[in-house]
């Protein structure tokens, strides 16, 4: 489904990836790990074609999106939680939803997907009204994923999903990732620092240390050593 490869990102003149190659298959879900400050959301970003890459390849369903912007790869089914949520606080979570719908310019509405997403977290259906701002930062988290979810990308893309947010919250998020995958067949590419998390949701992990993938596998395969060299456990 995603391909990367090679691939290289740069700020300004300092290269901050280094010829990260990795794949996420249909219906999977791969961890992205690393300490802060690695590049993970840079790759992220990279992914969505926020940031330009210098080298290497990113295809995505068959289609080469190296150097497609980020409204066309939105359109071809990848979907984007942004770390920090980047939801609209003064809009209302309906209308934060709906924003979800016309951000990328479709031409033709489908509401189902609000229904849908009502269905999958059900604590906006009951804020509907409320302005996002005066929601917790777990109903947040929610409400952001919801957003990426009204499109129902094919591929969606989570920054630190389980960031802020109380147990109980992360649980609901981790059910819903499972579901996501097991029911609707969607591939997630998720960073996450809680490792017990990443280990419960993921089928396959990466991890990234100073721009460069280091470590990779199946979760299974996930060993103890790589945790305390590459992760701050
Ligand atoms: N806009 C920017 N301009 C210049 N350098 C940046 C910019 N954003 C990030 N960096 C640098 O790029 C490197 C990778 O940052 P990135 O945010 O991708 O890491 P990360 O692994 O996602 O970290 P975190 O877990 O803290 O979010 C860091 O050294 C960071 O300081």
């Amino acid at each position: 489904m995603l391909s990367i490869q090679n691939l290289n990102v740069n700020y300004g003149e300092s290269r901050v990836l280094h010829d990260v190659s990795m794949d996420v298959a249909d219906g999977s879900v791969v961890c992205l790990m690393g300490r802060n400050g690695v590049g993970k959301t840079t790759l992220l970003k990279s992914i969505m074609g926020i940031l330009k890459a210098r080298g290497g390849h990113v295809t995505f369903g068959g289609a080469d999106m190296t150097t497609r912007p980020p409204n066309v790869r939105a359109q071809s089914g990848i979907g984007y939680v942004p770390q920090g949520r980047g939801i609209f606080p003064y809009l209302t979570v309906y209308e934060n939803l709906l924003m979800g719908l016309e951000a990328f310019g479709s031409k033709k509405r489908d509401m189902s997907g609000i229904d849908r997403v009502y269905g999958t977290f059900p604590v906006l259906k009951e804020m509907a009204g409320r302005t996002a701002g005066a929601l917790s930062g777990g109903q947040q988290q929610q409400l952001a994923i919801g957003r990426a979810l009204v499109r129902h990308p094919k591929l969606l893309v989570l920054d630190e999903p389980t960031e802020g947010v109380q147990p109980s919250i992360m649980h609901e998020i981790e059910n819903v990732i499972a579901s996501l995958r097991d029911d609707g067949g969607m591939a997630i590419l998720l960073v996450e620092q809680f490792l017990d998390f990443a280990l419960r949701v993921g089928d396959r992990y990466y991890v990234m240390e100073t721009g460069r993938i280091v470590s990779q596998g199946s979760m299974a395969e996930f060993s103890d050593d790589v945790a305390r060299e590459y992760l701050a456990v």
